[in-house]
């Protein structure tokens, strides 16, 4: 068994460390705020993110970041994307050659346009960073519902070693080497989720979700075979099985945001509602600028971010897109 720590007790961290104790490792929790932390220790209860769900005894719950990562073998960093970068940095002094990241945040740097297992090894120099993702919502995972996920990781013996750490009876993992394609999956299917979710508030129908999810993914695709990435990613749990989950589920805060902004939400509001971190808001500029520099089309996250920063309203943003130019239906928009 291993000496874990997750890093960030939000719902994704909590239910992680959850799965990660009841697979028998030394499992640590770490809250960046000491008032949380003290509250989950009393209560072993996360009211706000995973309200019902009893965290065991064994899970220790710190504030010190020097306890949560000294010694350990595994660090499972589930802060928001926003704060990996700030997080990873406060991180440094306490890490050691060997010990292994798992990023499980999805998002992209804006401007920099860094994969966030890059931002990792960018601050926290000589280490190994890795990612887990896929269609995986802490309410279900908390309550051992079958997930599957995909870890990446730069050599086979280490995502076989992660393999093993994630795996249950509950929690099935595959491996793959394709780090790029896997974080760029996460990253902007969250933006897709946004604009599935506004066309649910605006009430169109089941046919508008299936050509937002269809479409979002050809974008996400094109963009990321352009990058380098692998194709077979993107029909993947981290590609299309990521998608499907965050622009269909109850639990998805993407989806949600994106239909209070549907009702006539502004994105501040839609925000302050849901209440969880929306990070398709984030995604949505980097996607942009990554479709700008690899010179792809991304018609639905150009649009995402039109009514998030340039109040164009979601109806609008729908129309142009139905009368955009004729298209064939193939990646890159060849006829062979
Ligand atoms: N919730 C889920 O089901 C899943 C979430 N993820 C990803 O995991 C990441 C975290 O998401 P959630 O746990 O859902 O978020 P959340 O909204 O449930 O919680 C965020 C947590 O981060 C903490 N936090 C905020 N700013 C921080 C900072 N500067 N430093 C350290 N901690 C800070 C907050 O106190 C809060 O506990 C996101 O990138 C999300 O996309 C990935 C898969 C599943
Ligand atoms: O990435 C996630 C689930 O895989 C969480 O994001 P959503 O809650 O928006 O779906």
């Amino acid at each position: 068994m291993a000496k874990v720590s997750v890093i960030g007790a939000g719902s994704w961290g909590t239910a992680l460390s959850m799965l990660l104790c009841g697979n028998g490792h030394d499992t640590v929790l770490w809250s960046h705020r000491e008032e949380q932390a003290e509250e989950l220790r009393r209560t072993r209860e996360h009211k706000t993110k995973l309200p019902g769900v009893r965290l065991p005894e064994e899970i220790c719950i710190t504030s010190s970041l020097k306890e949560a990562l000294e010694g350990k073998d595994v660090i499972v960093l589930a802060v928001p994307s926003v704060a990996v970068r700030a997080t990873a940095r406060k991180m440094n002094p306490f890490i050691r050659y060997g010990q292994l990241i798992v990023n499980v945040a999805k998002g992209i740097e804006e401007h920099t346009l860094t994969t966030l297992t890059d931002m990792i090894e960018e601050e926290i120099p000589n280490s190994q960073a890795c990612v887990l993702s896929g269609p995986s919502h802490a309410e279900e995972v908390s309550r051992n519902l079958p997930t599957t996920c995909v870890v990446g990781a730069k050599r086979k013996e280490t995502a076989e070693y992660l393999q093993n750490i994630f795996m249950s009876p509950a929690f099935r993992v595959y491996i793959s080497p394709d780090m790029l394609g896997i974080e760029l999956g996460g990253a902007l299917k969250n933006v897709i989720a946004l604009a599935a979710g506004t066309a649910d508030g605006l009430g169109y129908g089941d046919n508008t979700k299936a050509a937002l999810i269809t479409r979002g993914m050809a974008e996400i695709a094109r963009l990321g075979i352009a990058m380098g990435a692998r194709p077979d990613t993107f029909y993947g749990l981290s590609g299309i099985g990521d998608l499907i989950v965050t622009c269909a589920s109850v639990h998805s805060r993407n989806r949600k945001a994106g239909f209070l902004m549907g009702q006539g939400r502004s994105m501040e509001e839609a925000m302050d509602e849901v209440n969880m971190v929306v990070e398709g808001v984030f995604s949505a500029k980097a996607g942009r600028e990554l479709a700008e520099k690899y010179k792809v089309e991304m018609p639905i996250i150009e649009q995402v971010n039109r009514v998030l920063f340039e109040g164009r309203t979601p109806a609008e943003a729908v129309s142009d897109l139905m009368v955009r130019d004729k298209k064939i239906e193939s990646w890159d928009g060849s006829w062979k």
